[in-house]
């Protein structure tokens, strides 16, 4: 019976042995792919391959048990290459401005999906620390205050290295705040039409500087307030204007691969 058990930890060994031989293979294939990729500008994440490869292991296990956890293995798998290839194309956190509505917390989720980063959203990190909501600070303690719990967490934020992080859309304006997000990443600032920010934005009360003001033209003038603010800080322009969200992070990582690909051989 005893060395039954024995054999039968033997070969979980051995297969142990081959799974981390092949992921080795796997990680290699990987890495290849992502040199391929750069030499020859194609776009940083294929999620058509990465279905064709599910669908090919979905039926090499149908029928056979742990079908399912074998899946769930596979996604891990998946992810992690995802990871992988980030890490390779993106050696700094991804930062995002812009006003509100301008869609840094959606593309923020979305990115964090594709590239299996980290994400970090500064007004619920904002909320966390202060234990109330947005519009609650700016009641209770002014704006001033959270101008202030806002600097602070950009310079929390510093340990971090490889996170996309929606920045709250007042961050831009103080000088000192932009001097910390370059430091600590690519800035990407994201922009959209006052009407359709409108639209996006106009059923939700949790903007305070927009409560009592959801109009074009109150929306028109902020933003031209202040869009010299944006602008010196952003290494990348996006707009959003009529665009779905996969094709906003899509086209965010094919600028910002062209702009590193650049950036490096002008080093
Ligand atoms: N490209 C887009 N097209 C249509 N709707 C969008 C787009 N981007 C975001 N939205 C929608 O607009 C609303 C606001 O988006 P989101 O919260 O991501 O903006 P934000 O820039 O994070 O705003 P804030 O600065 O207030 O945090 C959400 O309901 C979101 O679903
Ligand atoms: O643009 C702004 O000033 C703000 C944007 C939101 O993300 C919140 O940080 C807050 O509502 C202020
Ligand atoms: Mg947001």
């Amino acid at each position: 019976m005893e060395r039954e058990l024995t054999g039968l930890r033997e070969i979980i060994g051995d297969c142990d042995k081959e799974i981390v031989q092949a992921l080795k293979t796997r990680m290699e294939c990987i890495e290849g792919i992502i040199q391929y990729k750069r030499n020859h500008g194609l776009p940083v994440l294929q999620p058509e391959q990465e279905k064709k490869q599910l669908d090919r292991i979905c039926k090499e296990v149908e029928g056979t048990p742990f079908g399912e956890e074998i899946i769930h293995i596979f996604e891990r798998i998946m992810e992690n290459s995802r990871k992988i290839q980030a890490k390779a194309l993106f050696d700094r956190n991804i930062l995002l401005i812009g006003f509100m509505g301008a869609g840094k917390s959606t593309v923020s989720a979305c990115l964090g999906k594709m590239l299996a980063m980290e994400t970090i959203e500064m007004d619920r990190f904002i909320e966390e620390k202060e234990g109330m909501k947005i519009s609650q600070i700016f009641d209770v303690h002014g704006e001033e205050y959270f101008r202030n719990c806002e600097s602070n967490t950009l310079i929390e934020l510093r340990s971090k290295n490889h996170a996309v992080i929606s920045c709250g859309g007042g961050v831009p304006l103080r000088p000192h705040n932009v001097e910390l997000m370059k430091k600590n990443g690519y800035v990407i600032w994201l922009t959209a039409k006052p009407e359709a920010i409108l639209e996006r934005v106009k059923d939700s009360t949790e903007r305070p500087l927009l409560n009592g003001h959801m109009n074009v033209s109150y929306i028109s003038s902020l933003m031209e307030s202040r869009r010299e603010k944006y602008s010196a800080a952003a290494d990348l322009i996006i707009d959003t204007t009529g665009k779905e969200i996969v094709e906003i992070c899509e086209e965010l990582l094919q600028k910002l691969s062209a702009m590193q690909k650049n950036k490096k051989e002008d080093e």
